[in-house]
Parts: C-alpha cells; sequence; structure tokens
C-alpha cells in the first residue's frame, strides 16, 4: 500500500479583511521529501503554513495533514495533531525573552503535553551548537543563536512536520546557505519532513520539491 502524502490540499481558500489572501488548487507533500513552498510577498505563504499547522482554518477546501482531515477534527483534534507531529520556525521567531533557552524548549514540550525529556533536551540544544549557553536568556545570544533556538524548540517534540516561515530572505548568500544546512541538517537528525516558505529563489536548488503560491488575485486574472 503506498504512504499517504505528508500534506494534501484541494480547493483551498482563504480571506481576510474582506479579500482573498490565499488560494490553492492543488498541493502535496509525500513524506520524507523535503519541499519549498515559493511565493512572492502577500501570496499567502505564512496563511498557509499557519492552516497546515492546524492554527487557522481555511475558508474553503480540504487540507489533510497525515492522513488527517483538519478541518474535520476541531480544535481539539488540530492541538493534538500539531503537539504531536508539527514543529514551527516562525518568521519573528517568537521565543519567550523572559526565560532562558533551556526554558523555552522545557515549555514547548510542557504545552504539547510531554513528559520533561531532560536527556533529549541538552543533546538537541549540542546538535545546534549552543549547550554551553543553555541557561542564557534569548536578549543575550546574536540573531543566528536565537535562530537555532528556535530550530531546537521547533523539533523538541520530534515532529514529523517541520515548518519554517522565511528562513533566510535577509541573509547574505554565505549565511543563507548555513541556515538551510542548519534546517536539512536537523530535520534529517530527527526525522521529519522539512517545509520552508520563502520568496528566497535562492533555495530553490536545496529542496527537491516545489510548491509554487501564486497571489490569489493573480491566479483569478
Ligand atoms: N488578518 C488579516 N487581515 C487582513 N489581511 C491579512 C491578514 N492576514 C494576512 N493578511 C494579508 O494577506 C496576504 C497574505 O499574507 P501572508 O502573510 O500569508 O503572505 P506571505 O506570502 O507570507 O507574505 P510575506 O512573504 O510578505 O511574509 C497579505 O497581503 C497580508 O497583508
Amino acid at each position: 500500500m503506498q504512504a499517504a502524502n505528508l500534506i494534501d490540499l484541494d480547493d483551498v481558500v482563504h480571506h481576510a479583511g474582506g479579500k482573498p489572501i490565499l488560494s490553492v488548487a492543488h498541493l502535496s507533500l509525500p513524506p520524507g521529501r523535503h519541499g519549498l513552498l515559493l511565493g512572492p510577498s502577500g501570496s499567502g505563504k505564512t496563511t498557509l503554513l499557519h492552516a497546515l499547522a492546524g492554527l487557522l482554518v481555511p475558508d474553503r477546501g480540504r487540507l489533510s495533514l497525515l492522513g488527517h482531515d483538519l478541518r474535520a477534527i476541531g480544535d481539539a483534534g488540530r492541538d493534538r495533531l500539531r503537539a504531536d507531529h508539527v514543529g514551527i520556525v516562525f518568521q519573528q521567531l517568537h521565543l519567550i525573552h523572559a526565560v532562558s533557552i533551556a526554558d523555552n524548549l522545557r515549555l514547548a514540550r510542557g504545552m504539547a503535553g510531554k513528559a520533561p525529556d531532560e536527556k533529549g533536551l541538552k543533546a538537541l540544544l549540542i546538535r545546534v551548537g549552543l549547550a554551553d549557553r543553555m541557561n542564557a536568556l534569548p536578549a543575550d545570544l546574536s540573531q543566528g543563536e536565537r535562530q537555532r533556538v528556535a530550530v531546537a524548540r521547533a523539533l523538541v517534540n520530534q515532529p514529523a512536520l517541520l515548518l519554517a516561515d522565511e528562513p533566510t530572505s535577509a541573509l547574505d548568500d554565505a549565511t543563507c546557505d548555513g541556515v538551510i544546512d542548519l534546517l536539512l541538517e536537523q530535520a534529517a537528525l530527527s526525522g521529519a519532513t522539512l517545509l520552508v516558505a520563502t520568496h528566497d529563489r535562492r533555495l530553490m536548488s536545496r529542496l527537491p520539491v516545489l510548491l509554487e503560491l501564486a497571489k490569489p488575485m493573480e491566479r483569478a486574472a
């Protein structure tokens, strides 16, 4: 039997402020095949990542994650699926600045209802090169180090799907390569499939599956 796609979308449309902000006819990602969600600014990439993570329900269409219909399973089902199977590196990182980087990871585990795992947490921080900074506050780290914390935090619950929103667009070529190397390496070590949303076309050669989004108005024209 063929494995279900990790992600499947059909005829998904979402509106905000009275206008369409996301329109996808069809899009899918098989498990284990890293994807690049490419689209111009304003094409709905962040909106789509949020929908895949179950953080919003689009107005119309079918979205499935790991064979689960995200609309049908309700709020509690989406929260459970996200906690168990999705890690997100947000564009603005959204670290909790009042607590240490280790506590940022501990909180992500606790909020997913998972038992503490100090050994796993230490191993993750070693993997991203921050074991010696685990008691530092996010404000004491460089932006690149904070991004490493955000990647570690996204992986702390061993997700099947790792989402990253615009992780490279403001970076020079060498730093951009380093960030994608980090995401690919950490996704591989965690057994996660990576989906990067970006308008940064430099990433086209780095991820095997290309998923393209057009601006909803352009698609309709
Ligand atoms: N709550 C909202 N109310 C009104 N408009 C919104 C809302 N959320 C998003 N939008 C608009 O919807 C469009 C798509 O937003 P989104 O952030 O998903 O795009 P994006 O492709 O990720 O853009 P970028 O590459 O600039 O981050 C944008 O024009 C944005 O201004």
